[in-house]
C-alpha cells in the first residue's frame, strides 16, 4: 500500500497540541473526511498534508516517501479550501488554466483542457463568463475544476462547501462523490458537518483534542462508535448510565433483558440510537418515560421522553404519530443496538 501515512505526527502551537500523535493510513483511490468539533485539529492535520505546516514532529510519506519539508508546489497535490481564492478579475477559463500556465502549457493545450475540466464539473461552456457573475455553487466547481488541472495525485479539501446554503451543499455533496469515484484520485475533505461526512466518504476519522478518536466506515462509526464521544457526535443517541445487576445489567433501576456487561465491568456508559428505542404502552417495557415533546419530520418521527435515567430520544417510523405530550409509555432497547463503554472511557 502506497497511499498516505501519517507515522505518530504531532503539531504543537506553544503549549498546545493542534494535532497529537496522529496515526493514519490513507489508502489510493479513496475518499476520506477529517470530522470533529471546532479547534478538534482538522485544519491543522489538513495544512500538514499540504505542507503548508511543519510537524512539529512525526512523519508524512505520500507515495512510500517522506514528504519532509518539501514545499507546497513540489507536492503536486490540489487544494479548494473555505475561501476559494478564484480571481475576480478573470474569467473562469483564465482562473481554471493559471496553475496550467504556471507550468508553461502552452494556450491550446490548456484551452482543451479547460473544457475537459468544466465538462467534469458540469458547467460547459462557461470558460469565457466572468467569475463574479456565477453563482455560489458554480464558483465552488470552477475552484475544483482549477485544482484538478494539473491531475493531482493528492486531492485536498477544507470545508469546501460550508458557504454553500443546506439544498447546494447536499446536491454538491453527491457530486463531489461521484466525480471522485469518476477520476478514482484519492481525496481528503475537512468538514465539521456529520452528515456531509456520512454521504461523502469511505472511511471518516473523528477527531477531538487534537486526537484520533477513531478511524472507520460510516456505518461502522454509527453503529460501533468507539467511544462516548464518537457516539455522541455521529448522529443522535441516547447515552445512558449503565450498571452491573448480578448476571444482567441495569439503567436507572430497571433491568435490561439481553444487556449484560463484559466480565469484570461493574457500570459504565451505553449508546443506543434513537431508532433502536421502541416506544411501548406505560408498564410493557422496562423504562418508564413520559412523552416531552413530538417531532414528526414527514419521513420519520422523533419522540424526546422523560425518564429516570434523563431524557431520551426514539425514533419512529413515519405516520406513526399516535403520541402526544404527557403521555406515560415506557421503552425497550434493542440489546443487539447497544455499544457499552466503560466508566472513564470518555474522550
Ligand atoms: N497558528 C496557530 N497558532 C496557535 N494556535 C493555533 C494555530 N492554528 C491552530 N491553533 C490551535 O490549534 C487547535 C486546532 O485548530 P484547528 O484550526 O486545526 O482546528 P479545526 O478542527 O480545524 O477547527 P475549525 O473547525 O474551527 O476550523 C485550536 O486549539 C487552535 O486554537
Amino acid at each position: 500500500m502506497s497511499g498516505l501515512e501519517l507515522v505518530n505526527v504531532t503539531k504543537r502551537y506553544g503549549r498546545v497540541a493542534a494535532v497529537d500523535d496522529a496515526l493514519l493510513s490513507v489508502p489510493p483511490g479513496s475518499f476520506v473526511c477529517l470530522l470533529g468539533p471546532s479547534g478538534c485539529g482538522k485544519t491543522t492535520l489538513m495544512r500538514m498534508i499540504a505542507g503548508l505546516e511543519t510537524p512539529t514532529s512525526g512523519d508524512i510519506r505520500f507515495e512510500g516517501e517522506t514528504l519532509g519539508d518539501r514545499p507546497v508546489h513540489k507536492r503536486d497535490f490540489g487544494m479548494v479550501f473555505q475561501s476559494l481564492a478564484l480571481f475576480p478579475h478573470l474569467s473562469v477559463g483564465d482562473n481554471i488554466a493559471y496553475p496550467l500556465k504556471i507550468r508553461g502549457q502552452g494556450k491550446a493545450e490548456r484551452e482543451a483542457r479547460v473544457a475537459e475540466l468544466l465538462d467534469l464539473v458540469r458547467l460547459p461552456g462557461v470558460a469565457d463568463r466572468p467569475v463574479a457573475q456565477l453563482s455560489g455553487g458554480q464558483r465552488q466547481r470552477v475552484a475544483i475544476a482549477r485544482a484538478l488541472a494539473v491531475s493531482p495525485k493528492l486531492f485536498l479539501l477544507d470545508e469546501p462547501l460550508s458557504a454553500l446554503d443546506a439544498k447546494l451543499r447536499e446536491a454538491m455533496q453527491v457530486e463531489l462523490r461521484q466525480l471522485q469515484e469518476r477520476l478514482g484520485i484519492t481525496t481528503i475533505v475537512v468538514t465539521h458537518d456529520q452528515r456531509e461526512a456520512m454521504t461523502m466518504a469511505d472511511t471518516i476519522v473523528v477527531m477531538q483534542g487534537g486526537k484520533i478518536q477513531q478511524m472507520d466506515r460510516p456505518i461502522d462509526i454509527y453503529r460501533r462508535p468507539a467511544n462516548a464521544f464518537v457516539a455522541d457526535f455521529l448522529g443522535q443517541t441516547n447515552l445512558l448510565t449503565v450498571q452491573s445487576a448480578g448476571g444482567a445489567a441495569s439503567v436507572a433501576g430497571a433491568l435490561i433483558p439481553g444487556l449484560a456487561l463484559p466480565s469484570g465491568q461493574n457500570g459504565g456508559e451505553i449508546s443506543v440510537r434513537p431508532e433502536s428505542v421502541s416506544i411501548e404502552p406505560e408498564g410493557a417495557a422496562p423504562i418508564a418515560a413520559t412523552v416531552e415533546f413530538v417531532r414528526d419530520m414527514g419521513s420519520s418521527v422523533e419522540v424526546y421522553l422523560a425518564t429516570a435515567a434523563g431524557r431520551m430520544i426514539a425514533m419512529r417510523p413515519a405516520g406513526q404519530n399516535n403520541l402526544a405530550v404527557g403521555d406515560k409509555v415506557s421503552l425497550g432497547l434493542d440489546p443487539a443496538a447497544i455499544v457499552f463503554f466503560p466508566a472513564g472511557s470518555r474522550a
